[in-house]
């Protein structure tokens, strides 16, 4: 492309952008971009060939993956990505980060001369957190290279089979998207892992890969990769440009802020609006952090909260679910818990349990208490469990999803109307992740908060008109909630296999509970927890012990586990899986 072309198209995404806010903004101040917003909020009013991206590459952007125009965010970053430079995107959940990467990775792949071999090894590599991220980015960028079949995409993370990994890896992978542990592990055991032609390193939702304590595997592989770069000679002999290092999250926080000291070389900001730029940053940081936790939300999010007497949270929330299916039979609900017990739990009530109100008639009492496909997804679970249940929750029309925050983070599933969060989240971020799940692309959305942080202000959830005549104050004595938490509490008692989940449940709730950090400890306080309330949360009778045997299997099961996926990180066990 001529000097001209591109002075003509950077002109005209300049003013896409500008007619988007009304006000003078240059494409190439891109800090100051961040405060833009279209008629819609979401898409920039110019064309991805606009972006400087090849014409192949736009046609099938356009006619295969169904993406006619680009968002903002992707407007914002997509031609400073591709001129080379090391760039930190902050921008909010569901506004198509992923094609801010993969598509200038693509487009500047593919036009290599002469075309790239597998036998060149990899040339890009992704970071991500956790393994259905993993998937879902490997996937996105299988269905982008359609038109590239040179290009080869593959992917890498913990419980799959490592010979099929080195394999793959021996034939040459072009992209790689991989969690850090097992890129890591590959990296100093797999002598046929070609990467001395690596020129990205992406790191896609950077703070929860720090947070999940990986800080340590990162540093190494950014040493490792380092060291590659600077032994070799490929600067010398290709006169290419240096490497590029590209880092995303849709919040910030102090750890990002030191993980963008060590891998970015003068990066450009995307989406940081004008006092986290201009705010003075400490010598080095990239950008201000005390000024991290001012989050961005979906536009067309609505969230409320309801509080909940805690020996009724349970019938409230199965009241709540049925109440949503019956008015609206085709839709998809995502419930965040805050441990893998309680969503086992959970999980095995609603597919099991069987409950009509009103009817006397046997048929209408023997159908179960939601009428919609129930899913679970955690950090405990087999690998191929987890994969079948984020892909059938995506495949699905309608259906409910119990989660911990492993799905919180960047999982893109369509159509979700609304996020329940029925254990409150243990940090601010959080709880941006997890309603980031809905209102994903200028979609409406809602979010629903059981015990809501103070941090947030937020709507109250009109729990009267939704269960017929209930004061919010009676919720304990009202008919339908005591004979709903009644009827819960006698299916528990009745089957053993079901009271040990609501025990085991129930114990590592209240652990859970305990370890609420810093300024959440003076919102969720432990001493004014009423344990016996807590247990008729999980349908029992009566507190169980909170010592003993249950918490001793679960640690027995955890070293289980990590012993059979053959880990090597033993951090694992004093952590809290999600
Ligand atoms: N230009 C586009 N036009 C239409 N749809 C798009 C476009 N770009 C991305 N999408 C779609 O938007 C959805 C959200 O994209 P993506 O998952 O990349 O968002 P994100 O910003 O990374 O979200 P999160 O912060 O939650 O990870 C996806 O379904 C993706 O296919």
């Amino acid at each position: 492309m001529g000097e001209a072309e591109k002075r003509k198209r950077k002109r005209k995404v300049e003013a896409a952008v500008e007619e988007d806010d009304g006000e003078r903004k240059s494409a190439s101040d891109v800090g100051r971009l961040g405060a833009v917003g279209s008629s819609d909020g979401v898409f920039a009013s110019c064309s991805f060939e606009d972006l400087g991206l090849h014409p192949t590459l736009c046609q099938h952007l356009k006619e295969k993956m169904g993406f006619e125009v680009p968002t903002l965010i992707q407007a914002q970053a997509i031609p400073i990505v591709v001129s080379g430079k090391d760039v930190l995107v902050n921008a909010a959940t569901g506004t198509g980060k992923t094609i801010v990467y993969l598509a200038p990775i693509v487009h500047l792949l593919q036009m290599r001369n002469p075309r790239i071999q597998r036998a060149d090894g990899t040339f890009a590599l992704v970071l991500v957190p956790t393994r259905e991220l993993c998937m879902q980015v490997y996937e996105i960028l299988q269905r982008l290279l359609h038109r590239f079949h040179w290009i080869v995409p593959g992917y890498i993370t913990g419980g799959e089979n490592r010979s099929k990994e080195k394999a793959r890896l021996r034939k040459g992978i072009s992209i790689l998207v991989a969690t850090p542990g097992r890129l890591l592990d590959h990296l100093k055991n797999t002598s046929a892992f070609l990467h001395k032609n690596l020129h990205w390193i992406v790191f896609d939702e950077a703070d929860r890969i720090l947070e999940l304590g990986f800080g340590k595997a990162i540093e190494e592989i950014i040493e490792f990769l380092r060291s590659d770069e600077s032994g070799s000679d490929r600067k010398l002999r290709t006169g290419e440009l240096p490497r590029q290092n590209l880092l995303l999250s849709a919040t910030l926080n102090e750890k990002v802020n030191q993980l963008a000291k060590i891998s970015l070389d003068d990066p450009i900001m995307i989406g940081l609006d004008d006092e986290k730029m201009t705010s003075k940053a400490p010598h080095g940081e990239a950008f201000s952090s005390h000024l991290a936790d001012d989050y961005r939300l979906p536009e067309r999010l609505s969230q409320r909260y309801v509080k909940v007497p805690c020996g009724s949270r349970l019938s409230v929330l199965l009241s709540i679910l049925r109440i949503f299916y019956e008015k609206e039979a085709s839709q998809k609900i995502v419930v965040f818990f805050s441990t893998c017990d309680a969503v086992d739990f959970h999980y095995a009530l609603l597919n099991e349990f069987h409950w009509s109100a009103h009817s006397k008639h046997e048929t209408i009492k023997k159908q179960p208490f939601l009428r919609c496909k129930t899913l679970c997804l955690h950090g405990n679970m087999e690998h191929d469990a987890r994969r079948t249940a984020f892909q059938s929750f995506n495949a699905e029309k309608s259906a409910l999803l119990l989660c911990t925050d492993v799905a919180a983070r960047g999982l893109d599933f369509p159509k979700v109307r609304c996020i329940i969060q029925y254990d409150s989240p243990g940090e601010a971020t959080e709880y941006v992740h997890r309603v980031g799940r809905t209102a994903r692309l200028g979609e409406k959305g809602e979010a629903l908060l059981f015990l809501q942080p103070s941090s947030v202000s937020l709507v109250e959830f009109p729990l009267q008109k939704v269960i017929d005549g209930l004061s919010a104050s009676s919720l304990d004595t009202h008919p339908w909630i005591m004979a709903l938490q009644k009827a819960v509490e006698n299916f528990i008692s009745g089957g053993p296999e079901l009271r040990n989940l609501a025990k085991s449940a129930f114990c590592s709730w209240v652990r859970a509970y305990t370890a609420h950090k810093g300024e959440l400890k003076r919102i969720f306080m432990v001493r004014k927890l009423h344990l016996g309330h807590v247990a008729r949360s999980f349908g029992l009778k009566e507190q169980p012990s909170l010592l003993g045997r249950s918490f001793h299997l679960q640690v027995k099961k955890r070293k289980w586990d990590l012993k059979r996926q053959g880990s090597s990180k033993p951090r694992r066990l004093t952590k809290k899986r999600t």
